[in-house]
């Protein structure tokens, strides 16, 4: 799976850069502003229908332009897809196609385009909120999992309705019959996230074991209730609490995946490099159980980051990257400071001023 061409115009200061990458590693040289992020943020955006850094998706075409344009060449052994998405100022609408057919969901692009991204803001999986750790997990599951999307959106969607209908509602019975439901999804979506989990653990420790040799790291996953009780009868029983609250309180919604350090949790106790050599292992065991599993592998989006890594560990990074098959991109303001990461094939880009050309 790799991204062979990519065509983006008016996103950021991008306003027209065509691009043949490499299948291996890209690296993206120049100054502070020059668009470095911004093409990776255009990547990721191609495989996500969002951004990592703006929710407001109006500040990221380019100033006065009516819209963005991402085309895409995917390239996945013998497989070729042409992917397209554009993004409307006006009335905020998105048209998605693959293959030149309109009519194509968000999800079906990121099926096709499995993606990491390690970013310094990247740390809030260790320092944020359980949100942020349930969509690891979740990242997990919907490319492992067929039938992961639909259960966790009707989830989502049972949810909404039944925190809507707490605040309209005094008798439990008229919510009962949709609670059946809604435990029955929360059940198979909490199964599933504790099975990946598990499955998951080995390949984390191990990557954590190269990165953090001095440290334990050890993960737990905690579904969100009590695991010995059924949902059912924890959502009649907490029916009052929930209603004067006026949303449900305890469920898959409050999953969390733990990671510790000795015995301890690691936002209290590593250093800032440690949480972040924590993290870009666990994106990379991520990325390679995906590529043990389902030979799927995966475009790693790596911004500003060898910076802040010692010179081994960048050096690490690199070959177990390299290893997994997938293809890079890599930002960095100086060349200087990929000496340690370039395998023998990888292609160097300079960007400036939204300008993007091949060096060499
Ligand atoms: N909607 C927009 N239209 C045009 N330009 C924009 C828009 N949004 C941001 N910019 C500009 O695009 C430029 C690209 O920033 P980007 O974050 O890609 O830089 P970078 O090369 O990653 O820099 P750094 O090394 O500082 O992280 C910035 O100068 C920014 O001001």
């Amino acid at each position: 799976m790799a991204i062979s061409r990519l065509i983006v115009e008016h996103f950021r200061n991008l306003n027209a850069v065509d691009l043949e990458f490499d299948h291996g590693f890209n690296f993206l040289v120049g100054n502070n502003g020059s668009g470095k992020t911004s093409l990776l943020e255009s990547i990721f955006y191609l495989g996500h229908g969002r951004s990592f850094k703006s929710a407001v998706t109006t500040r990221i075409i380019s100033y006065e332009q009516p819209h963005f344009t991402l085309h895409g060449r995917i390239q996945e052994s013998q497989h070729q897809w042409s992917v397209g998405l554009q993004k409307h100022r006006k009335d905020g609408t998105t048209i998605v196609k693959i293959n030149g057919e309109d009519g194509n969901k968000i999800a079906d692009l990121a099926h096709l385009l499995p993606m990491q991204i390690i970013t310094p803001e990247g740390l809030t999986l260790l320092n944020g909120g359980p949100a942020y750790r349930r969509a690891f997990l979740d990242w997990g599951l919907f490319h492992h999992h067929p039938s992961f999307h639909s259960a966790w959106s009707a989830l989502n969607r049972f949810l909404k309705q039944r925190n809507a209908a707490l605040q309209q509602t005094y008798d439990y019975s008229s919510l009962k019959i949709w609670d059946v439901e809604l435990a029955k999804l929360a059940h198979q979506v909490s199964q599933w996230r504790a099975e990946y989990a598990e499955a998951l653990r080995p390949e984390i420790e191990q990557t954590c074991q190269l990165f953090l040799p001095e440290l334990e790291i050890s993960v737990s996953f905690h579904q969100g209730w009590d695991k010995n009780t059924e949902y059912a009868d924890l959502l009649r029983e907490n029916f009052e609490r929930d209603k004067h609250l006026g949303y449900t309180f305890s469920g898959p919604q409050k999953a969390d995946f733990r990671f510790k350090a000795n015995g301890l949790p690691v936002e209290d106790v590593l250093s800032r490099g440690q949480l972040k050599l924590l993290m870009c292992a666990l994106r990379l065991a991520q990325g390679e159980h995906l590529m043990h599993e389902k030979e799927r592998p995966c475009i790693f989006l790596i911004d500003d980051f060898a910076s802040e890594l010692d010179q081994n560990k960048r050096a690490l990074l690199a070959e177990r990257l390299q290893q997994s098959q997938s293809q890079v991109f890599v930002t960095a303001i100086t060349a200087d400071q990929l000496k340690q990461m370039q395998p023998e094939k990888h292609r160097t880009f300079a960007v400036q001023e939204g300008k993007i050309s091949p060096l060499g």
